[in-house]
């Protein structure tokens, strides 16, 4: 049963508009940020490693975002294009605005937090007019994430972003990334993500981020099908509830919920599980597998990244996946 159609005259598979910024990764795991000394840098940012996640696996991939003028926003630029995707539409600021910085905190492998800096980040100074119309005519599926939606003009670049791909036919996914601290409050959040949540095709977020979107209902009741069923009546055809390591459930316009069998892992962190199970889980629906199989390559990768000790460096090729789920079904890989 195919539960979305996606375009097929179009030369790109997949471009996410949003964050590129910078994760630094405590090497000195197992301990608090007070004691780290050390970390490692990658490229971080959530669309940004979904992106390099789909482009990992073997699709045709572009990015729409905004990077500082600087050694860091060269860095992600170079990346990018390292990873063969399409670099035309990320802007160089002119402002000394500077890149976010995500400092991860690994305490243990369920006790993870991320400290961010992102006073004056360039991420979110996109403008609408700096959103190429022709990128997003050309590619499958857009990608908007949650966060790109906290300040101007980032927040107006997306609802252009979402025109343009309303106009061209592109298939638009949400993921919610709710990150409180891009945020004044709660029922600001909600108000955004509600308006871009009418427009999108395809909505990705775990249990507390669908509870911010419902804090003005007053009988909200944190249930996954009710939730899910109220953007049936916009533009949803899919909407996935992720639970950790629970796994994740997908509603369909027939209110039917899909489940998959999540994977055991090696837990090194938590962080880039649901970037790796969405880069994985809309590979697998872009294929035209069934709902279950995508959501089952979506855990395994998930599972790869998070036995990983980065998100954007650690996703899987094809392969790697396959391989995981093929150890997993002979008993090879344990839960740590
Ligand atoms: N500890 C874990 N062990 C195995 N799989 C996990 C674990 N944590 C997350 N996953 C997989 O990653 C998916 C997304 O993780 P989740 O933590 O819900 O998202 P997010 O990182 O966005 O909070 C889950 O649905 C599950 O398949
Ligand atoms: O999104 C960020 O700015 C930080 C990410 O790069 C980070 O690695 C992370 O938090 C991944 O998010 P998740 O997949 O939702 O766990």
């Amino acid at each position: 049963m195919t539960y979305v159609s996606f375009p097929t005259n179009k030369p790109l598979d997949f471009v996410a508009i949003g964050r590129l910024c910078i994760d630094l990764n405590a090497n000195e795991i197992h301990r608090p940020m007070e004691e780290t000394m050390t970390f490692t840098k990658y490229v971080g940012g959530s669309p940004a490693n979904i992106t390099i996640g789909m482009s990992r696996l073997g699709l045709r991939t572009a990015f729409i975002g905004k990077v500082a003028n600087d050694q860091m926003g060269r860095f992600i630029t170079d990346y990018l294009q390292r990873n063969q995707i399409e670099t035309t539409g990320v802007i160089t600021d002119t402002t000394g605005a500077v890149t976010g910085l995500a400092f991860t905190e690994i305490k243990s492998p369920t006790d993870c937090s991320i400290l961010m800096y992102r006073d004056n980040a360039a991420d979110l100074k996109l403008t609408p007019q700096e959103v190429q119309e022709e990128l997003i005519a050309q590619a499958k599926v857009l990608l908007i994430s949650g966060t790109a939606l906290a300040k101007s003009p980032s927040r107006e670049a997306v609802f252009q972003a979402l025109n343009y791909a309303k106009k061209h036919g592109a298939v638009i996914v949400f993921d919610l990334d709710y990150r409180p601290y891009t945020w004044t409050s709660p029922e600001e959040t909600a108000v955004y993500y509600n308006l871009a949540a009418e427009k999108c095709d395809i909505i990705l977020g775990t249990r507390e981020e669908f509870d911010m979107m419902e804090c003005f209902e007053n009988n909200a009741s944190s249930n996954d099908k009710a939730t899910a069923s109220k953007w049936f009546d916009h533009a949803a055809k899919i909407v996935i509830i992720k639970h950790g390591k629970e796994g994740s459930i997908a509603y369909t316009q027939d209110d039917q919920g899909h489940r998959a069998k999540s994977f055991p892992a090696k837990v090194v962190k938590t962080f880039g599980a649901g970037d790796s199970y969405a880069a994985g889980f809309l590979y697998g629906v872009m294929q035209g597998w069934t709902l279950e199989k995508s959501m089952e390559f979506g855990s395994a990768a998930a599972c790869i990244v998070i036995s990983s000790h980065s998100c954007s460096d650690a996703m899987p090729t094809v392969h790697q996946v396959e391989d995981y789920i093929e150890r997993c079904n002979r008993n090879e890989i344990t839960a740590s």
